[in-house]
C-alpha cells in the first residue's frame, strides 16, 4: 500500500468516523500532550474507532505512520571514503527523564520528561502528584538555646536535607540479620557532614568509625553482661562455639547504660541537659553556657549531638548540677546520711538550690559487704550498685567523685588509683600516711586535672563559717593562744590489735586519726587569721606516748609557733584513752576568748567573751551561738566538693592542697620527734628532706634526714599496762638479708624522690639529646636526672683522679714546672694552685679504659 499524504488521511479518517471524529483527534491530542500513556492512548483509541471495525483501525494505523518523517528512517549517507570512522561512543546510563533531547532540558518542558511521566501508569502518576501535599515541612522554627550557642561558635545553621530525624520508621533490630554496613555508615557521616557544611570526610574515616563501633557495641554488651549479673566477670564475649553458661541480657542492664546522665557530660553542665533535652517548658531558669563551655571542643561537640539525641534524665537531675558519689568503702560518715533520708531530701531540708549528690556505687572488698553496707545504710535508695572490688568503683563511668573512706595508710593507695582513672577525689583524714605520698598525689592529680580534697568536713560547717567572722573582724585583737584537744576512749584494753585505731598497719593511734582536728582548728583560728598572712608555723615540737600494746601512739601534745607575723602558738592535744576535753578548743585573744563546745570535729555550739580591756580578763558580755545540723554535718563538705566540681576547680579555696600538706608536714615531724614510725613498708613514698618553712634553728625547720627510728614494737600482752610512760618495747628483728634489701629498697626510693627537686648541672636538655642519639626513649624526669647524675659523679670522679695525677706530677717535678709556669706580682699566690693538663685527664681516663691521647701523628 502507497502511503497517501497526511491530510489525505486525516480527511478520510474524519469521513469514515463520523459523529466519532472530534472524539478521535480529542484523544490523539491528549496523547500527544503528554496527558495520557501509550497505552491509554492505545485503548481509548480502539474504544472509539470499535474493536472490529478494520476500515477504521487501517485507517488510524495510516495516519500514525504518515505522522513520522519517513526520511528520519532512512539509513545516514554514507560518508565519502578518507572521513575518519567517530569513535564509538560511549554509552551513559540515564535515567528515562534525564539526557539531552534539544529543548528545554532544565523545565518540565523538556520532552523526555514528559515521555518518560506519560509512560508511568495512571495509579504511580497519581501517587507522584499526591507525594507534593505530603511533602515535610522544612521550615525550622528558632531554638533559642541552640541557635545563640551556634551563633556564638560561629556555625551556620543549614536547612535539613534528607529525611528530617523522626521521619523513618525505627528499625527494629531484632529482626535485622545484619549489622548496619560501611555503606550505612559513610552514607549517614556524608549527610551529617553536608548538613553541616563540611566536605565529605576521607572513606577511611568511615572504616574507623566501623571499627570504633564494633569496639564500642563489645564493650555495651561486657557491660550489660556485668550489669545483668555482677557476679559474673566477663572477659571476652564468645561469638561460637558451645557455651555452658548463659547470661541472658536483661533489659534494665542495658537501660541503665544507655541513660544519659549530666554526670556524663562535660562539667555535668545543667546546660549541656537542657541541650540534649531540648525545649522544656516545664523550667524557666535561663541556663547559659559560659564562655569557656562555648569554647570547648567537647561542647561543640556536644552542641551537635543535642540537636538530635534524646536521652532519659529525670528531673531533678536535670535541674540541678548532679554529683555522683562512688564510696570507698564502708564508713561511719556515711552512715547517717544514708540511713536517715537520702542526700537528695537532705538538700531541701537545708535549703541547698545549686548541687545534688547521689551514692551511685559502693565498692568494697566483698559483693556481700557492699551489698550489706547499701542495705543498711541506704534502703530505699535505688540504683546504688555494689561492688566486690574497689576497681570496679574506680572504672564505673558514671561515678564522678570517689570518696575514699579506707583506713588512713590505703588512702594513697587508694586516692591514686582514682585518679589514675580520672575520678575526682575527696580522701578522708589523715589524707595520707606521711607527706610525701600526699605530694605525690597532688602532683597526679594536677596532672590528670582532677579535683581532690581532704575530707575535713569541720571547716564547712556553718558553726565555723561564724567562729571566723568573729574571729576576724578585729574586736577581739590578734590570736594569742589557741588550745584545742579531740580525745576519744577507744577502749583500747579491749578492742582487738587489728583495729585500725592500733594497728601500726593501717595507721593506728591518736595522732593520724584524731591529730587532725586540733589542726584544723590551730589552721582556722591562726593560720588563716588575716595577720598571719598564711605564714606556716615557724616551729613545731611534738611529743608522743605510746601504748605498749602496739606501739602507736596513744597521747601526742605538740606546739605550733606562728611568729612570722604573729606572736601566737597552738598548744594541741589527741589521746585514744581519754574523753573529749571541754571546751574543746579555746581561742584566747587580748580582748577575750572564744570556746568552742567539744567534740569539736562537730561541735555544735560556741561562746564569746569580751573582756572590758584588753588583757584585763574581766568578762562584761558573753555571746552564746548554737547550732543544729541534719544529716549530722557531713553534707556541707559534700556540697563543696560538688561545686567545685561544677566550676571546674582543681581545690576547694576553704580546704585546699597546701593546708591538707600543712598537717601532713607537721604529722611527720611530730611523728619524727616522737620516733614514731610506721612499720617498713607502710609509707609507699618516702622523703628524706622535710617541706616546712626552711630555717636553720629548729629540727622542724631546718632540712634533715629523717632520724633513723626504730620499727614498731611487736606487741606484747604480756607488757600491756594502764600507765601511759613512754616504754618503748624492744624492736622487732627482722632477718639480716631481709633487712639489707629493704633498707636498699627504701634507700633508692628516698634517692629517687629527692631527684624530684634536684636539678643536675647537667641539663636537662643535654640528656635528652644524647639520649637520643642512643635511641633511648625516656618520659621520666627522674630517670634522665638519674642518668645526668651518673654523668655528672663521673666526671668528678675523673676530674678528682687527673687532680691526683697533676699533684703526683708536679710534686715529681719539685714544683719547678709549677714555678716556671708563672711570673709576675702574682706568681707567688700561684704557687698553691695545681693546673690540670691534658697529660693528667688522659692518664685519668686511661683507668677507665677511654683514650683521650691523640694519635702521634698529630702532635
Ligand atoms: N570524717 C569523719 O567523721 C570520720 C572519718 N573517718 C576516717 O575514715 C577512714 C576509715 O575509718 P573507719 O570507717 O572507722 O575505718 P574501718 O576500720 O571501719 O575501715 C573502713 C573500711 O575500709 C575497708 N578496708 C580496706 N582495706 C582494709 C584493711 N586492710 N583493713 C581494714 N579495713 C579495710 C573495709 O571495708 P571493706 O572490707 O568493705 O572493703 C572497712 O570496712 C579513716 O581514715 C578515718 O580517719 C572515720 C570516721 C569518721
Ligand atoms: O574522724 C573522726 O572523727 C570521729 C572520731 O571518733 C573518729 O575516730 C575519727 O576518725
Amino acid at each position: 500500500m502507497s502511503l497517501s499524504s497526511t491530510s489525505t488521511i486525516k480527511v478520510q479518517l474524519s469521513n469514515a468516523l463520523g459523529a466519532k471524529a472530534p472524539e478521535y483527534w480529542h484523544i490523539l491530542q491528549q496523547y500527544l500532550r503528554g496527558s495520557i500513556s501509550r497505552l491509554e492512548y492505545d485503548d481509548m483509541v480502539k474504544d472509539c474507532l470499535g474493536r472490529d471495525n478494520n476500515t477504521l483501525v487501517q485507517l488510524h494505523n495510516s495516519l500514525i505512520v504518515s505522522l513520522f518523517d519517513t526520511s528520519a528512517h532512512l539509513a545516514p549517507p554514507t560518508p565519502p571514503p578518507d572521513v575518519p570512522k567517530p569513535l564509538p561512543r560511549k554509552r551513559k546510563r540515564l535515567l528515562p527523564y534525564q539526557g539531552e533531547d534539544g529543548l528545554d532540558d532544565v523545565t518540565l518542558r523538556s520532552t523526555r520528561l514528559k515521555r518518560w511521566t506519560v509512560g508511568l501508569g495512571r495509579r504511580e502518576r497519581e501517587r507522584v502528584k499526591g507525594l507534593e501535599t505530603v511533602a515535610l515541612s522544612t521550615e525550622r522554627k528558632p531554638r533559642k538555646d541552640r541557635d545563640e550557642i551556634a551563633a556564638e561558635r560561629g556555625v551556620q545553621s543549614l536547612q535539613e536535607r534528607g529525611e528530617p530525624p523522626g521521619s523513618r520508621l525505627p528499625l527494629h533490630l531484632a529482626s535485622m540479620t545484619r549489622a548496619p554496613t560501611l555503606q550505612h555508615i559513610s552514607d549517614r557521616i556524608n549527610l551529617i557532614s553536608a548538613q553541616h557544611n563540611l566536605g565529605a570526610p576521607h572513606r577511611l574515616v568511615s572504616s574507623l568509625m566501623m571499627l570504633a563501633f564494633e569496639a564500642k557495641l563489645k564493650q555495651l554488651i561486657t557491660q550489660a553482661l556485668s550489669l545483668t549479673s555482677s557476679s559474673h566477670a566477663i572477659t571476652s564475649i564468645q561469638t561460637s562455639g558451645k557455651q555452658t553458661t548463659h547470661y541472658p541480657l536483661s533489659t534494665s542492664s542495658f537501660e541503665t547504660l544507655f541513660t544519659l546522665s549530666p554526670a556524663t557530660l562535660p562539667n555535668g553542665s545543667a546546660a549541656a541537659t537542657r541541650l540534649a533535652l531540648g525545649e522544656n517548658d516545664t523550667y524557666d531558669e535561663e541556663y547559659l553556657l559560659k564562655d569557656r563551655e562555648v569554647k570547648d571542643q567537647r561542647w561543640q561537640l556536644f552542641a551537635l549531638l543535642g540537636e538530635r539525641s534524646t536521652s532519659a534524665i529525670t528531673r531533678w537531675q536535670m535541674n540541678k548540677h548532679f554529683f555522683s558519689v562512688g564510696v570507698l568503702s564502708r564508713l561511719v560518715a556515711l552512715h547517717e546520711i544514708l540511713s536517715r533520708t537520702s542526700w537528695l531530701t537532705q538538700q531541701r531540708c537545708r535549703d541547698v538550690q545549686d548541687v545534688l549528690h547521689k551514692v551511685v556505687a559502693v565498692g568494697s572488698r566483698s559483693v556481700q559487704k557492699a551489698q550489706d553496707f547499701i542495705q543498711e545504710h541506704a534502703p530505699g535508695i535505688q540504683d546504688i550498685k555494689p561492688y566486690g572490688t574497689y576497681e570496679e568503683v574506680y572504672a564505673d563511668p558514671n561515678v564522678d567523685v570517689i570518696y575514699i573512706g579506707t583506713p588512713h595508710t590505703l588512702h594513697y593507695e587508694n586516692a591514686r588509683d582514682a585518679l589514675l582513672a580520672n575520678k575526682h577525689v575527696l580522701c578522708e583524714k589523715a589524707t595520707t600516711s606521711n607527706a610525701a605520698e600526699l605530694r605525690d598525689l597532688l602532683k597526679l592529680a594536677k596532672e590528670r586535672n582532677r579535683f581532690f580534697m581532704e575530707a575535713m568536713w569541720t571547716r564547712f560547717q556553718p558553726l565555723t563559717k561564724e567562729v571566723k567572722k568573729i574571729a576576724e573582724d578585729g574586736i577581739l585583737g590578734d590570736p594569742v593562744l589557741l588550745h584545742a584537744d579531740l580525745s576519744g576512749d577507744f577502749d583500747i584494753d579491749n578492742i582487738p590489735k587489728t583495729d585500725r585505731i592500733l594497728d601500726p598497719m593501717l595507721g593506728g593511734g591518736a595522732l593520724l586519726d584524731l591529730g587532725p582536728y586540733p589542726m584544723v582548728w590551730a589552721v582556722i583560728g591562726l593560720y588563716e587569721h588575716p595577720s598571719n598572712k598564711n605564714a606556716r608555723p615557724s616551729k613545731v615540737t611534738g611529743n608522743i606516748v605510746k601504748t605498749k600494746l602496739t606501739g602507736v601512739d596513744s597521747s601526742t601534745a605538740f606546739v605550733l609557733n606562728f611568729t612570722e607575723t604573729l606572736q601566737a602558738q597552738a598548744i594541741l592535744s589527741c589521746s585514744i584513752t581519754l574523753p573529749p576535753a571541754s571546751p574543746g578548743v579555746i581561742i584566747r585573744y587580748r580582748n577575750g576568748n572564744i570556746h568552742i563546745s567539744s567534740p569539736i570535729y562537730r561541735p555544735k555550739s560556741f561562746v564569746v567573751q569580751y573582756f572590758d580591756k584588753p588583757g584585763s580578763g574581766v568578762v562584761v558580755k558573753e555571746e552564746k551561738r548554737a547550732f543544729n545540723y541534719v544529716g549530722n554535718g557531713w553534707c556541707y563538705e559534700a556540697d563543696e566538693v560538688a561545686r567545685c566540681v561544677r566550676d571546674g576547680k582543681l581545690e576547694s579555696d576553704l580546704w585546699g592542697h597546701e593546708k591538707s600538706l600543712l598537717l601532713m608536714d607537721v604529722f611527720d615531724e611530730v611523728r619524727r620527734q616522737g620516733e614514731y614510725k610506721l612499720p617498713d613498708g607502710v609509707e609507699k613514698v618516702l622523703r628524706c628532706l622535710r617541706h616546712i618553712q626552711n630555717t636553720s634553728d629548729t629540727p622542724f625547720t631546718s632540712l634533715i634526714p629523717a632520724a633513723p627510728t626504730p620499727s614498731l614494737p611487736t606487741p606484747d600482752p604480756s607488757q600491756a599496762a594502764g600507765s601511759s610512760s613512754q616504754v618503748t618495747a624492744p624492736p622487732a628483728q627482722p632477718q639480716p638479708r631481709q633487712a639489707e634489701e629493704a633498707r636498699k629498697d627504701k634507700s633508692l626510693a628516698e634517692f629517687l624522690l629527692m631527684l624530684d627537686d634536684y636539678e643536675p648541672l647537667v641539663p636537662n636538655e643535654v640528656t635528652d639529646y644524647f639520649l637520643q642519639r642512643v635511641g633511648f626513649e625516656c618520659e621520666d624526669v627522674r630517670l634522665k636526672r638519674l642518668l645526668s647524675l651518673a654523668a655528672q659523679k663521673f666526671v668528678s670522679d675523673i676530674a678528682a683522679d687527673a687532680y691526683q695525677h697533676a699533684r703526683i706530677r708536679t710534686n715529681a717535678a719539685g714544683g719547678r714546672t709549677r714555678a716556671n709556669q708563672f711570673s709576675g706580682p702574682s706568681s707567688a699566690r700561684d704557687k698553691t694552685k695545681t693546673t690540670l693538663t691534658m697529660d693528667d685527664l688522659s692518664a685519668a681516663l686511661a683507668e677507665y679504659g677511654i683514650t683521650s691521647r691523640k694519635p702521634e701523628f698529630y702532635m
